[in-house]
């Protein structure tokens, strides 16, 4: 058995696109994996179906071909959260069984309320990852934890990924259609960085084959605004123009020539603007592109996470991502005009 089996269990916040796709690779890992749900109904549901989760590994296949074959499930694999916060009754939630590592694949508007409500079951210092597109989620659980009266303190970890994966019909059935890359690091505050290695926890991550690596704070601060210029051309494109990720570039050169290269341009301006970015060269306006067009590619079969939302009239990310761009913006005297222009047709 692999080495990890005797890690501790990994709970996941957020059981949708991403959190079952990492839960998937972890429990076939040999990583004990307990997803966390919004409400007791998903719960139960979840449950009735076997407790398993399926994953059709699709990437670089036809999306239409065989779409409910070869998914791949985990048989009864998984444990569920059960606690009063949850509408459950906290069975499974004994003082020696307190969440250790919480893995947070919410939308970044949910990761900090979803915290909030499973609190009373985290452990004094608990390992929390948070694997989510857009920034600004970091801070404000720092801040959440920070507060007066909390007695826990996180060690904190950021991953960022460019794996595309989307839900298929049948409910806990999700299609990987891009395989791509994930990368962690620690942001804990106030303790010294920690090698690679340290921790069980990203060792378990790494272990899931899904193409995982630490790297230092200094690349993942790069990575990440790397990940924010990704995310802020291929998703709301993707979402407006009603297209898989592998068709945001033709889509929008059809309605819109200049809209590609003008928005990688004000990206590229803004973010050469922040101080202490050393690596100015990789944000050019040429190769924000660069890196929205090749991911677009290898997750060209995917609905982007935010055409999901924008398509079934849910919140989106927007703040998040172009959002943040606007507020970079405002705050080293760029006009970020597309990126308010994208905000406010998502919003609409
Ligand atoms: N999908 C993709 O290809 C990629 C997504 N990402 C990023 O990963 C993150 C997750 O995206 P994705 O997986 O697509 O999103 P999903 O909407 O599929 O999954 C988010 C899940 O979080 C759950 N959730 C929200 N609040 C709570 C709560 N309080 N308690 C328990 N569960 C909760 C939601 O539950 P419910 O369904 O009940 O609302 C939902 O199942 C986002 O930041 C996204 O941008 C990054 C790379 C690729
Ligand atoms: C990698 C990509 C673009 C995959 O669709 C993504 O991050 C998302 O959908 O939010």
């Amino acid at each position: 058995m692999n080495k990890v089996y005797k890690t501790g269990q990994v709970h996941i916040l957020g059981a949708g696109s991403i959190g079952s796709l990492f839960g998937f690779h972890l429990r076939k890992a040999g990583v004990p994996v307990t997803l966390i749900f919004r409400n007791k109904e998903k719960s139960a549901r979840f449950k009735e179906w076997g407790s398993r989760v399926g994953i059709l590994d699709n990437y670089g296949k036809n999306q239409e071909a065989g779409e409910t074959e070869n998914i791949v499930e985990f048989e009864g694999g998984f444990g569920v959260l059960d606690a009063p916060e949850l509408g459950g009754t906290a069975s499974c939630v004994s003082e020696s069984n307190r969440i250790e590592k919480l893995l947070v694949t919410t939308k970044a508007f949910d990761a900090v309320a979803g915290i909030a409500r499973i609190y009373p079951y985290l452990s004094t210092n608990p390992e929390i990852m948070l694997l989510l597109n857009g920034m600004g989620v970091l801070e404000k659980v720092e801040t959440f934890f920070k507060n007066e009266g909390r007695e826990k303190y996180p060690r904190i970890y950021v991953g960022t990924t460019t794996h595309g994966c989307m839900p298929l019909q049948q409910e806990f059935s999700y299609s990987h259609t891009g395989f791509g890359s994930c990368h962690i690091s620690e942001y804990t505050t106030g303790h010294p960085q920690m090698e690679l290695g340290d921790s069980e926890f990203v060792a378990s991550m790494i272990s899931t084959g899904l193409n995982t690596g630490y790297v230092p704070k200094r690349t993942m601060d790069t990575l990440l605004l790397k990940k924010l210029a990704i995310n802020a051309i291929i998703n709301p494109v993707s979402a407006l123009a009603n297209c898989k990720n592998g068709l945001v570039f033709a889509k929008a050169d059809s309605v819109y020539p200049a809209l590609i290269p003008e928005l990688g341009a004000e990206i590229s301006r803004i973010i050469k603007r922040i101080p202490g970015i050393e690596t100015k060269d990789e944000f050019s306006a040429e190769n924000v592109i660069r890196y929205a067009f090749e991911t677009s590619q290898s997750t060209c079969n995917n609905d982007s996470s935010m055409k999901v939302d924008y398509d079934r009239g849910n919140r989106t990310e927007i703040d998040y991502i172009n959002g943040y761009f606007l507020k970079l913006g405002e705050e080293y005297g760029v006009d970020a005009k597309i990126n308010r222009m994208l905000c406010k047709l998502i919003k609409e």
